[in-house]
């Protein structure tokens, strides 16, 4: 039913005269003699009005950058009963376009990511969002590493999405249960988020951008509200093992960077500063030999169908409706099934992957699409230590994608086989045997929440 009722006035606790006015896009708090406040309707968490005449709204609003829960209330007469009725039926149609409302999540926390704070942000932040939308949740605390594993490859798939305060380890975890669930297909299409609470937090940035992915509000709105969307993941073969890859898999100075800073994890993501300025000093290479079956290899037109592919998703954004896995990979794809290249020398760092950024300084991948059907690869060379410290400069927005050093590939698969017996090797931040492996993507395997493209945007 369309409501057309844009304002009402309705008195607040001061019994000052509030006007209340929505379009389809935007809500306005109007005191008089004052500022309007605005806000985009997507804020809005709830509004309704109850029988003693009170019409109660919750939404966010930005407070010092950060997206904070705001709860308001107002009487109004009884001749203006059926008037504020229709207009906060309007105005909460308005708020859940696309979505929809009351989800049911399975909440999943690790008490010890990142700064440790993963409860208290949860009791604090994430939970009266969560009351003030009428979302409902169940919890699981884990104990102990792999018990988040244990947990979701036996449950029921019941939720509308599993929102993970965790850095991205937990969120490998998760992925990786859901391949050794029963129903594992079905199991992948329960879209997965994260509220930034770990050290690393590469999949929020992904979904919402630098400013946003850190932002606890921004990413319990995205649980609440984001679109349904299909995500790439990869299938790497370990030892005889297989493992479900979201992120990124590294070998040499960069996994050196994440695995030997993760006693620094109180530190937040500033311990993948600290670990690269050691790195750096060191400067040591890695022999391997890494062989890559290559789509793409030319920056220039790599970036082109990047710009391209982006705006397409951007303006044909996905309703909240599962859809069915039948799109192409890409066009890129679909005449081209790559071919097998090696290369066989020493090189300062491989790394791959499907997400933009790293950790909110490295911009690793500034070309990934999520769901081109394709993984992004950096064959880096070493430089010097002091063309090493000039790169941090413009890291976060990915200028090292230009450096002649950086060898960027768009591949469907890949294989690395280390020389030495002995050095670090990571998958989505976690530690694995330093031994060969290959990785092939899966395309639009996982689901995730938010508007259908990965949001840090590659302006070059
Ligand atoms: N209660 C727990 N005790 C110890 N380890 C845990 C617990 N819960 C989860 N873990 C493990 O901790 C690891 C890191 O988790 P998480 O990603 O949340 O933190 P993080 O500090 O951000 O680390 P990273 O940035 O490396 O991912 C994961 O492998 C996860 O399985």
């Amino acid at each position: 039913m369309e409501h057309n009722i844009e304002s009402v006035s309705v008195l607040n606790d001061s019994k000052k005269t509030i006007t209340l006015t929505h379009s389809k896009a935007t809500l306005s708090i109007q005191e008089p003699g004052k500022r309007a406040i605005q806000c985009s309707v997507k804020h809005v968490l709830w509004v309704e009005v109850e029988e003693d005449k009170t019409l109660r709204l919750s939404l966010l609003h930005r407070r010092k950058k950060r997206l904070v829960l705001g709860n308001f209330r107002g009487t109004y007469s009884t001749e203006e009963a059926e008037r504020v009725k229709a207009w906060s039926e309007g105005l909460l149609q308005a708020a859940y376009e696309g979505s929809r409302p009351k989800r049911n999540f399975l909440v999943i926390i690790n008490p010890f990511g990142g700064p440790g704070k993963a409860l208290s942000v949860f009791e604090k932040l994430v939970k009266p969002i969560f009351g003030a939308a009428h979302s409902t949740f169940d919890l699981l605390v884990t104990e102990r590493r792999g018990h988040c594993m244990e947990y979701v490859k036996t449950m029921e798939l019941k939720y509308d999405a599993l929102v993970v305060l965790s850095g991205d380890g937990l969120i490998h975890e998760v992925f990786n249960a859901f391949a050794a669930h029963d129903n594992s297909k079905e199991a992948f299409s329960v879209p997965v988020v994260q509220i930034p609470t770990g050290s690393g937090n590469g999949f929020s940035i992904a979904l919402l951008g630098l400013k946003d992915g850190l932002d606890v509000g921004a990413a319990t709105l995205n649980a609440i509200k984001g679109a349904h969307m299909k995500l790439d993941l990869c299938r790497m073969k370990q030892d005889g093992k297989e493992i479900v890859s979201f992120m990124s898999q590294t070998i040499g100075m960069m996994a050196d960077i994440d695995l030997k800073s993760e006693r620094l994890r109180w530190m937040g993501d500033t311990r993948f500063v600290v670990g690269y300025l050691a790195a750096a000093a060191v400067n040591r290479t890695c022999d391997m030999k890494l062989e890559i079956k290559v789509v793409a290899r030319d920056k220039h037109a790599m970036l082109s169908t990047y710009r391209e592919k982006r705006s397409k998703s951007l303006t044909g954004q996905s309703s909240d409706v599962s859809s069915s896995d039948t799109t192409p990979a890409s066009s890129q794809d679909k005449d081209d099934d790559g071919e097998w290249i090696v290369i066989d020398k020493k090189l300062a760092y491989v790394c791959a992957g499907k997400l933009p950024c790293l950790s909110r300084d490295l911009m690793q991948f500034p070309v990934a699409l999520c769901d081109d059907g394709l993984i992004d690869i950096v064959a880096q060379e070493r430089v010097s230590r002091l063309k090493w410290l000039t790169s941090l400069d413009g890291a976060e927005k990915g200028k090292p994608y230009w450096e002649p050093s950086s060898n960027y590939f768009k591949a469907k698969a890949y294989r690395l086989t280390p020389v030495a017996t002995d050095g670090c090797f990571s998958v989505d931040g976690e530690r694995y045997p330093y031994s060969p492996f290959e990785v092939e993507v899966m395309h639009r395997l996982g689901s995730t929440l938010g508007d259908g493209v990965w949001h840090p945007e590659f302006i070059p």
